[in-house]
């Protein structure tokens, strides 16, 4: 029996997004006959950071696939306002929904200027106008690459490179912005930074910002929502605080853990046996 079968508290309400909101309705997706989404059904508002939280092989980078247009699937709906993502032809979702992979292929010979530029193409003509420089510069100066600019890609560490991935994506000026693990090989100071770059473009700029992170102390203090996949399924959605239910974390992640609400942040912190650093 799967974990969701069993749990014993009850799954917090979706969140209702404004309408112009990404809206997921009823997506399922396979791999051949390995079921990985099941019934997904998720709003994020204009302006809201969401984190897609849930153990490794609960399908967040599945999801993230499927609304960047990576993968396609057969059923349910992703919309964003009145417009069907699905439907939309690459360049055309290009211009509303920037995508930070896991992984990328940006070509290494190229500087940072460079491949943040790449941002642009969706949106540019032959030649860069002024306005293409300028969020081009924005991007490079929020993410604090002002210095690296004119480095190739391959000489830079992982965590710079990754930053360099989610100035492209801001240089895009999407709409929808989705993010796979942005913060994985960054140290602690650019984690910070990073999420709350991110948190600040979606408020400013009205992006709906979907994260896939496994930081749950992180996720639960920079997003205003919080959804948790378990299986495919979404077994949790809402605001950190509320979402957060230490019944149900320590069932999804197979260890029990402490949830602590304190000077208004949520914490989690897992419970070690008596025993387990001896
Ligand atoms: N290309 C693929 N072909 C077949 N199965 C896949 C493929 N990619 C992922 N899967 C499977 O789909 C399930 C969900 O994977 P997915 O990468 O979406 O999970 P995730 O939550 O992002 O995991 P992680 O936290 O480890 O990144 C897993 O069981 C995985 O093995």
């Amino acid at each position: 029996m799967s974990v969701v079968q069993e749990l014993a508290v009850p799954v917090a309400a979706p969140t209702q997004a404004a309408p112009g909101g990404l809206q997921i309705h009823d997506v399922e997706f396979a791999y051949g006959r390995h079921q990985v989404l099941r019934g997904v059904n998720l709003a994020v508002a204009d302006g809201t950071l969401c984190a897609l939280l849930g153990p490794n092989g609960s399908g967040k980078s599945t999801l993230t696939k499927i609304l960047a247009g990576v993968l396609r699937t057969k059923k349910g709906s992703v919309r964003l306002g009145d417009v069907d993502l699905l439907a939309m032809r690459p360049r055309e979702r290009a211009k509303v929904v920037a995508y930070v992979p896991q992984s990328s292929e940006v070509p290494f010979e190229l500087t940072v200027r460079e491949a943040v530029t790449l941002g642009r193409t969706p949106h540019m003509g032959l030649r860069p106008t002024a306005e293409d420089v300028a969020v081009v510069e924005d991007a490079i100066q929020r993410l604090g690459l002002d210095g690296l600019a004119e480095r190739r890609l391959s000489d830079l560490s992982g965590g710079q490179a990754q930053r360099v991935l989610i100035a492209r994506a801001l240089a895009q000026r999407p709409r929808v912005l989705l993010l796979d693990e942005p913060t994985s090989a960054l140290d602690l100071r650019y984690q910070v930074e990073t999420l709350q770059i991110v948190r600040q473009v979606a408020r400013e700029e009205g992006v709906a910002a979907l994260i896939a992170i496994h930081d749950l102390n992180h996720a639960a203090t920079f997003c205003q929502q919080v959804v948790l996949l378990d299986g495919g399924r979404i077994v949790a959605d809402g605001a950190a605080p509320e979402a957060y239910d230490a019944d149900l974390l320590g069932q999804v992640y197979g260890l029990p853990v402490e949830v602590r609400h304190e000077g208004g942040q949520t914490q989690v912190r897992p419970v070690l046996d008596e025993g387990a650093l001896a």
